[in-house]
């Protein structure tokens, strides 16, 4: 039999084509955004439902769908008002993809002081044992963890952040949550990661930066107030004992660059550290 080749190539099968592409894009934006989150956790479970939702309906367990329908209907709705402020996130990120990215060299630089002044601030403090812990922002917002803490919507200094983390001072106890271009909070708690690899050394400062990172896409970084050791926490990992011109490479890598993959250069040449040390 001839297959008819003209048949492939018709204006239906450009319009399937491109609605393929848009769910595809659109799926993996959200995959992407939510990676590493306990978030990912929960899609992985809607798309089990999915599943389910379709063996029962290509095998008539009637009662089985009847189930799985009214659990989707009722979740739809519990999904929008838990997950409301990754929602409006995930919207904003959607727009600012590179095509309609009109970041000019203005915010570039901007961000690229702020991240000179938190390594002067943690450098400064690095030298001088004090402890310290500041949380970074990205795509998921940080709200419910700025709201444990004291608001500040302050410009990032490296005097201010210092300051914060004096000792016996009323804000040093706690983290910073940076967002945007502002210090949002001082003295807000993060959650503790209960990952049993997570070296007994490392006490609740280090375990609250490797928590958030589980729940967030934020990077922290931590100053020991033991050790005057750095390190970060990104993606459910730790990176100890870095070098101040590691720390600050990898922090303009994170959070300059829009390089959205999963793993970065820098990733990997940390991951040599990582191995020794981290969760
Ligand atoms: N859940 C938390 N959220 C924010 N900050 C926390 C949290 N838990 C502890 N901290 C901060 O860490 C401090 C205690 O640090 P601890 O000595 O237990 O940790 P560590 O990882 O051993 O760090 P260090 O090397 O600095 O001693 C607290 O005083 C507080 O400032």
């Amino acid at each position: 039999m001839d297959f008819d080749w003209t048949q492939l190539f018709t204006f239906r099968t450009l319009i399937n084509l491109i609605d393929i592409g848009i769910v595809a894009f659109v799926i993996s934006n959200i995959l992407r955004l939510f990676r590493n989150t306990r978030a990912r956790q929960l899609l992985n479970g809607i798309a089990i439902i999915i599943i389910v939702k379709f063996i029962s309906s290509f095998a008539g367990l009637h009662t089985t769908e009847f189930i799985v329908d009214f659990i989707i209907q009722w979740s739809a709705i519990a999904l929008i008002v838990i997950f409301q402020p990754e929602l409006r996130k995930a919207l904003e990120h959607l727009g600012r993809n590179k095509v309609f990215d009109r970041r000019g060299k203005d915010l570039v630089s901007q961000d690229e002081k702020i991240v000179d002044e938190i390594m002067e601030a943690v450098q400064y403090m690095a030298r001088r044992k004090i402890g310290a812990l500041i949380s970074i922002e990205k795509d998921l917002p940080l709200n419910e963890y700025i709201e444990t803490g004291i608001k500040m919507d302050s410009v990032i200094t490296s005097q201010l952040l210092i300051n914060i983390f004096i000792p016996n001072t009323p804000l040093h106890d706690g983290a910073v949550i940076l967002t945007g271009h502002r210090i949002a909070s001082a003295a807000s708690y993060l959650p503790l990661s209960e990952n049993p690899s997570v070296p007994k050394k490392y006490g609740t400062r280090h375990r609250a930066a490797i928590g958030l990172s589980e729940h967030s896409d934020a990077v922290t970084i931590v100053v020991s107030e033991e050790t005057g050791a750095l390190s970060i926490s990104n993606r459910g990992k730790l990176l100890p004992d870095l070098e101040v011109v590691d720390a600050r490479d990898y922090l303009k890598a994170e959070l300059l660059s829009d390089d959205d993959s999963d793993v970065t250069w820098l990733d990997k040449v940390f991951s040599r550290r990582t191995k020794g040390g981290d969760s």
